[in-house]
């Protein structure tokens, strides 16, 4: 269904809305800022600090607002971020939508679309102008009188005409000046089938030789490049774009990703291409690189449900998802968790006849609280599938899991943290590379290291031996009183490890000391015949001894 341009505002009578009459009487009008050089030279004489005057990619958006917030200006700022380019926007229109299609539409003044341009690139160093809905043949002039005034590194032209719901996001009369004004001036033109049909007076666009035809056409109009989008062809199992440099037809290729969420995949294309290319890319690496952005985007997001309609938007910072910056994803950690810290050794296993997965599952199913993967002897790879097996396991039981030592092998399987010692990565650095949501550990044997396991952002600290053992070499004991020394100083929880087994593991808990959560154990469970069995006790003594 398309939702017509509301009479009342679109597009000759905009400032006829009383919102837009009171934003118009509201906004004194303000002297034009200084030219950008006058600007930059006093911007740099007050600023102390270089940094601030280090470049930044820099795209303007001029387009519309989606107030479903999945395509449009919305969805171009996200794009632009999740690429690492600053976003400017001046908006053309707002929309009233939702995932069900387009509900109204107010168009801003062009007088006011050409003063946030003129606003925008008198004063901000833009990189490259990216267009998305331009509603009116005024608007598009407004722009290109702009951009002669303000040229800019390269210009990005979505012709956006038909929303994806079917809606008309521009007038049909704004195809003439966008083919004999803009496209002249564009370095790229990004049309799917229907716009380029549209485009080119209704020629069908069926198959990839329709869609080379029509890039050649386009090209004619004066654009530097041209991709035609077949995202629309659905009968293809992939989804194959067209590009065109004027000499040579580049297929490029996409696996379709079975999702209703595409909404916004125009618009974010355009403003991924815009933004590599702020950051000095070549236009078809840049390409390449918007349309693997999408991609990716589409497969995190194809699950999510926003909204009722039969398009949904999709997330454009799934990143922020992924290690090292997932700190929503996950549940934070708590002291509790030390409770009974179940570590693992490849060799007491492999003596046992029992893989690392097995180990770890009977200690989940004995009531460990916490598991740390301590392989000391294991090849990277073999370490990894173990790795992200347990993860699993670990995952569906809610107990985190930890990596000791290797930091690559907690980020390659998502673990949920890192044990360090001192001879080790500091948990600062640790810290930066996983992430603010991830558990670290530190062992300390003094004050001072706990002190500075603080200082660099651990959450808890190991301390031992507390008994002699034998799985660590020449690892020296502290005894209860090393161990209460430690404790006392430190400001993170603790837990105690080193030769504790069932017959000491009370005496341990019982020295009463706050801030001491649990007792971490490798071979009193897993040099032993039956894990389960031994955690189960262990888990029982440790409850009573906290009980009483
Ligand atoms: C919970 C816990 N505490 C201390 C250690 C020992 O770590 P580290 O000092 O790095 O020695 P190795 O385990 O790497 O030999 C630990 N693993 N877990
Ligand atoms: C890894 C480690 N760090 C200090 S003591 C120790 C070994 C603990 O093993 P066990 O529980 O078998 O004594
Ligand atoms: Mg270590």
């Amino acid at each position: 269904m398309a939702a017509a341009p509301q009479q009342s505002v679109h597009p000759s009578l905009p400032s006829s809305t009383s919102t837009l009459r009171l934003l118009i009487s509201s906004s004194p009008r303000r002297p034009p800022p200084p030219p950008p050089r006058a600007r930059r030279y006093n911007r740099l004489a007050a600023s102390a600090s270089a940094a601030r005057e280090m470049p930044w990619p820099h795209v303007l958006t001029v387009a519309g607002s989606d107030s479903g917030g999945g395509a449009g200006i919305q969805a171009d700022i996200k794009a632009c971020a999740a690429l690492g380019a600053y976003c400017s926007s001046v908006v053309t229109a707002v929309t009233a939508q939702n995932t069900a299609g387009v509900q109204g539409i107010h168009v801003v003044p062009e007088e006011f679309i050409r003063e946030q341009l003129n606003s925008v690139l008198s004063d901000m160093s833009v990189d490259v102008v990216k267009t998305g809905m331009l509603p009116s043949i005024g608007v598009v002039r407004v722009l290109c009188e702009s951009l002669k005034k303000f040229p800019v590194k390269a210009l990005v032209v979505d012709p956006v005409m038909v929303s994806t719901s079917g809606d008309i996001l521009s007038e049909s009369s704004t195809l003439s000046v966008y083919r004999d004004e803009l496209f002249a001036m564009a370095d790229i033109v990004t049309p799917n089938v229907k716009e380029a049909s549209r485009l080119l007076g209704g020629v069908s666009l069926r198959t990839v030789s329709d869609m080379r035809n029509a890039a050649e056409s386009i090209y004619k109009f004066g654009p530097k490049h041209v991709l035609v989008k077949g995202g629309d062809m659905l009968e293809s199992s992939d989804a194959t774009d067209v590009f065109f440099d004027g000499k040579e037809f580049i297929e490029l290729h996409a696996h379709r990703i079975k999702t209703h969420n595409t909404h916004g995949t125009g618009c974010t294309l355009a403003s991924c291409i815009a933004s590599e290319l702020a950051k000095g890319a070549t236009m078809l690496h840049a390409v390449q690189v918007a349309k693997n952005f999408v991609e990716s985007a589409l497969h995190h997001s194809k699950d999510l449900v926003i909204g009722n309609g039969p398009q949904g938007p999709f997330d454009h910072l799934f990143k922020l998802k992924c290690p090292p910056y997932n700190v929503g994803s996950q549940p934070s950690f708590k002291p509790d968790q030390l409770f009974l810290y179940a570590v693992t050794d490849s060799g007491m296993n492999k003596k046992w006849g029992r893989s690392i997965k097995e180990a770890v599952q009977a200690a989940i199913e004995g009531g460990a609280t916490i598991v740390q993967l301590r392989e000391k002897d294991s090849e990277t790879r073999e370490f990894l599938e173990a790795a992200k097996a347990c993860m699993e396991i670990c995952k569906s039981s809610g107990v985190p899991l930890l990596i000791n030592d290797r930091v690559d092998i907690a980020l390659a399987c998502n673990a949920d943290g890192v044990h360090v010692g001192q001879s080790d990565m500091s948990a600062h650095e640790v810290r930066e590379l996983l992430g603010p949501g991830k558990i670290i550990g530190v062992s300390c044997k003094t004050p001072a290291q706990a002190q500075q396991a603080w200082n660099d952002g651990a959450d808890y600290i190991g301390c031992g031996g507390v008994f002699p053992t034998s799985t660590k070499a020449n690892n020296p004991t502290l005894g209860f009183d090393g161990l209460k020394t430690v404790c006392l100083a430190s400001k993170l929880p603790v837990v105690a490890i080193g030769g504790i087994n069932a017959s000491n593991a009370g005496s341990v808990m019982e020295l009463g000391l706050p801030n001491l959560k649990g007792v971490a154990v490798v071979s009193a469970l897993f040099d032993r015949p039956s894990v389960v069995a031994e955690t189960r006790n262990m888990k029982s003594i440790l409850t009573n001894t906290s009980r009483t």
